[in-house]
This record gives C-alpha cells, sequence and structure tokens, in this order.
C-alpha cells in the first residue's frame, strides 16, 4: 500500500513557516495585499475562492475578491487590472481562469504587472521559469506546491522518468518546466497521445491533471510509481474526486495524493506564500 501523501498536514506545515514571514512585514508597516478577480462563475474557481479566503483571513493578508458580470469586456477587465498595477498597497493579482470565451487570456495575463503576478502566468515570468532563472520570479501555484510535496516526503526527481498528463498552462506546462529544471526526464502526454496508458505505466513520476474523474487506474500506473493527482471532479454522485482512480491505484503506488486534501491546500499555501514573497521583493526594491 501507498503512502498517502498528506498535503493538508503539508499545507499546515509551511504555512506556520509564512505567518512569520507576515509578521516581520507587519512589523515593517506593511501587510500583503493580494486581489482575486474572478469574472463569472466557474465551479473549480468558487471552491478555489472560497478556501483562498478563508486561509487568508487566519493569516492576516489584505485579500480582495473582485467579482465581475460574465458580460464585462476584454478592454475593461484590463482597465481594471491596470488600477491594481498601479495601487502600492496591492502586491499580488490573481485573475481566475478559466475566463469567458469573448476574454482573450493571454492579453489578460500580460496585462498583469509581472511583479504581482501571483499566479506566475505572465509571460516574462513564464520564460523565466523555463529559462531556469527563478530567483524572485512567481511560479505556478499548483507544480510549486507540487514541488514542496516532492522535498518533504525526499522524492528524488535526479534522472526518473516523469510523465505529466495534461498541457495546460495552469497546471501541465509548468510542472513540465519544474521537473526538467530537477533533472527528471519529461514526457507532456494530452488527448492527442497515442497509447497513453503505455507511456504511464512507464513512469516513475506521474503527475494528472486532466479533469476526468478516476480516469487513471491500477494498470496504467508502474508499481511503486509516486502518483500526484490534480484533478477536482465530481463522481456519479456528486462527490469531489480526483482524476486518479485512489482505491485502485494505492495498492500499486509507493507514494499517493489524495483528493481532498492533497494538492489543493498546497495550491492554496503557495498563493499565500508568494503572495508574500512579492510583498517582501518589493519592500526590499523600495526600502
Ligand atoms: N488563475 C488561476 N489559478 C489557479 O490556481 C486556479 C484557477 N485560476 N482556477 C481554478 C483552479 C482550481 N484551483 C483550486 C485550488 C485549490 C482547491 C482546493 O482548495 N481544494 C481542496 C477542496 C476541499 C473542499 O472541498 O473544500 C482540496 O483539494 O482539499 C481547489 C481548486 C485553482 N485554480
Amino acid at each position: 500500500m501507498a503512502t498517502i501523501m498528506d498535503g493538508k498536514a503539508l499545507a499546515a506545515e509551511i504555512d506556520k513557516t509564512t505567518t512569520v514571514r507576515i509578521q516581520r512585514l507587519a512589523d515593517q508597516g506593511i501587510v500583503p495585499g493580494l486581489v482575486v478577480i474572478l469574472v463569472g462563475d466557474d465551479p473549480a474557481s468558487k471552491i478555489y475562492v472560497r478556501n483562498k479566503e478563508r486561509r487568508a483571513k487566519k493569516m492576516k493578508i489584505n485579500s480582495i475578491v473582485r467579482n465581475l458580470p460574465d458580460t464585462i469586456s476584454e478592454a475593461d477587465l484590463i482597465k481594471i487590472i491596470q488600477t491594481y498595477n498601479e495601487n502600492p498597497t496591492i502586491h499580488a493579482i490573481l485573475v481566475q481562469l478559466p475566463l469567458p470565451a469573448h476574454i482573450n487570456e493571454f492579453n489578460v495575463t500580460n496585462a498583469i504587472a509581472p511583479e504581482k503576478d501571483a499566479d506566475g502566468f505572465h509571460p516574462t515570468n513564464i520564460g523565466k521559469l523555463v529559462i531556469n532563472h527563478t530567483e524572485k520570479t512567481p511560479i505556478a501555484c499548483t507544480p510549486q506546491g507540487i514541488m514542496s510535496i516532492f522535498n518533504a516526503y525526499h522524492i528524488d526527481l535526479d534522472g526518473k522518468k516523469a510523465v505529466v498528463v495534461g498541457r495546460s498552462t495552469i497546471v501541465g506546462k509548468p510542472m513540465a518546466a519544474l521537473l526538467v529544471n530537477a533533472n527528471a526526464t519529461v514526457t507532456v502526454a494530452h488527448s492527442h497521445t497515442h497509447n497513453l496508458s503505455q507511456l504511464t505505466r512507464e513512469a516513475d513520476i506521474l503527475v494528472v491533471a486532466v479533469g476526468i474523474a478516476k480516469y487513471i487506474k491500477e494498470a496504467d500506473v508502474k508499481s511503486d510509481a509516486v502518483v500526484i493527482d490534480v484533478g477536482m471532479d465530481r463522481d456519479v454522485n456528486g462527490k469531489l474526486v480526483g482524476d486518479v482512480d485512489f482505491a485502485e491505484v494505492e495498492r500499486k503506488a509507493s507514494y499517493i495524493t489524495p483528493v481532498p486534501k492533497g494538492v489543493g491546500p498546497m495550491t492554496i499555501t503557495t498563493l499565500i506564500s508568494q503572495t508574500v514573497a512579492l510583498a517582501e521583493w518589493s519592500s526590499e526594491k523600495n526600502g
């Protein structure tokens, strides 16, 4: 049976360190400010926003949620982002994805000041990640949270075969870059991949972010693989489940993350610590 990697417990551990950093900023009269912009209502975004708000309140960062109607124009959304770029009390800006179809995601992430980019989705920050020049650079919170899980459980990535299933901007692509930077041999699979199961069965490290409930079965996994489940899906009874069939795969993997209480809480912890980092970097620059 696999060791279950407890994202919730690890998140609480990291939050303790972040709380000390928040206190240190408070001593200088700085409260980290995060604005979350939510356009319309996507169900996964709603869970995220609710849990984020809860944690931000507890940790005394100033978190603002800006709800906008899904009829807003791209130009008006970009104008709102620019007001936060210029607002010195805001250190981090996050625009929830996906956006409605009439709004271009690239134009929106490109409008966020790179030094206030809570998600690390600005092209400049993605470029730095790919080049592996990540000092004082925000990085996508879900993949970065997964790297913290590997680190906490002493999972060695060097020379390992890693397969990332999913090529999204928010998980798959930045995850692949982080794994390459950690010296893993990385394959990115997606909906056009042939013989997916054959590929996933070779993975020492398997990261799944496809958005299909219980998609990965025992037969798709190598014995003693490390399995990371990024899914936030509903099963037939409406229960929150991952992309991995946990009951099956738990028997074969060496390590596995559950859903809930795996990757999700680590995404939020990373967002909070990254917001604090953006506030710290800005205060260093401004004296
Ligand atoms: N710009 C942007 N950045 C994102 O990082 C982003 C996004 N847009 N859009 C939506 C997705 C989804 N996402 C979640 C993060 C944590 C939980 C989370 O807290 N999960 C708990 C759920 C527990 C419960 O049911 O409350 C858990 O897994 O234990 C959920 C979903 C971030 N996303």
